[in-house]
């Protein structure tokens, strides 16, 4: 089971100079009112930037996306309202096998949308007007769904949560009783940056796995190389999980008995032409997850997760078509 906000995604290429013109931090995400979302709307519209996708998003709900095309059978708690981008928003993680329940329908609310703005180096920069999903609590929380999971992840973004921040320890209790390891994605650098406090509350003592990316790793541990960092994270969890784009990942784990601890590297696969970065960090985490569900061991599960992530770049949108994500790993787990 995973727990994120819902956002419909609103894609749109642009230069970096255009995106200058904004208040937007590129590679970060901004959160914005309904006024705010409308203005930048306004802006692409004048610049004549036009839309080139709109997509299911939130960052979660791509790495439950991923989980359920390979195999997986994932649940996902969010909050939508009952307009058509909510129905949109869930019929399409129904198609791919990812079950919701009613307890995510806000009658009367509007649904989350992210403006991504995608430059020319594939970077993606994010607007969220988190709609209803700003209201998130645990009563959108199926419990029996949790109860039946092996996993309980939980979406970095959720740190900035104020609705859901008083439940974090049910949560986590509610897991520890069914017997279901926590995994917590760092989802992005302004996670990091203006919400440490949310992502503590997240982590509790310890989880099973931290997700992240290299920038936040560093901005989390206040360390200044990716394997110091990578390592300090094990203050936090069992296995870290740091991707850092074309340099590869590292995966850094603190066996069980011993306390010993492992370092693997893994290469990132050559990618000609990144087209959009959206989603790579998500599908990396579903992809992993799904591998490590499977017995597969931290290395296999990176070689997967990376070789996703890397067809995930060279398209827009934050999602592969489910058949993608089978063939590749048909392809890279019987290499
Ligand atoms: O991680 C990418 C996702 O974050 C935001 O939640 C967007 O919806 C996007 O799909």
């Amino acid at each position: 089971m995973a727990i994120g906000n819902a956002l419909v995604d609103h894609e749109y290429v642009l230069s970096d100079a255009a995106l200058e013109e904004t208040d937007l931090t590129k590679g970060n995400m901004t959160l914005a009112d309904i006024e705010e979302q409308q203005q930048l709307l306004a802006y692409f519209k004048l610049a004549e930037i036009e839309p080139s996708k709109q997509a299911g998003g939130g960052s979660a709900a791509n790495t439950m996306y991923a989980f359920a095309s390979l195999g997986g059978k994932p649940f996902y708690a969010c909050r939508v309202g009952d307009d058509s981008q909510g129905a949109f928003y869930l019929k399409d993680l129904h198609e791919a096998g990812v079950a919701t329940s009613e307890k995510s329908i806000h009658t009367g609310g509007v649904t989350g949308s992210c403006v991504v703005a995608v430059t020319e180096d594939g970077e993606r920069t994010m607007q969220t007007y988190l709609g209803t999903s700003s209201d998130i609590t645990a009563d959108n929380v199926n419990f029996e769904a949790l109860a039946q999971s092996d996993w309980l992840y939980i979406e970095g973004y959720l740190a900035m949560s104020e609705s859901i921040q008083p439940s974090m320890t049910q949560l986590r209790q509610q897991a520890g009783i069914h017997g279901a390891k926590i995994a917590v994605s760092f989802a992005d650098p302004a996670v990091v940056k203006f919400a440490k406090e949310g992502l503590l509350n997240m982590l509790g003592n310890t989880v099973a796995v931290i997700f992240c990316n290299s920038e936040e790793a560093k901005l989390f541990t206040d360390k200044k190389q990716v394997k110091a960092a990578a390592r300090a994270l094990l203050d936090y969890c069992q296995t870290a999980v740091v991707t850092d784009g074309a340099n590869g990942a590292i995966i850094a784990h603190k066996s069980d008995n011993t306390s010993e601890i492992e370092i693997y590297d893994i290469a990132t696969p050559a990618v000609a032409n990144v087209i959009d970065t959206n989603g790579a960090g998500d599908n990396y985490a579903g992809t992993f997850l799904y591998a490590l569900s499977q017995q597969y061991s931290l290395l296999e599960c990176g070689r997967l997760a990376s070789e996703v992530s890397a067809q995930v770049i060279q398209q827009f949108g934050p999602r592969l078509a489910s058949q993608d994500y089978k063939d590749i790993a048909q392809r890279v787990l019987s290499a």
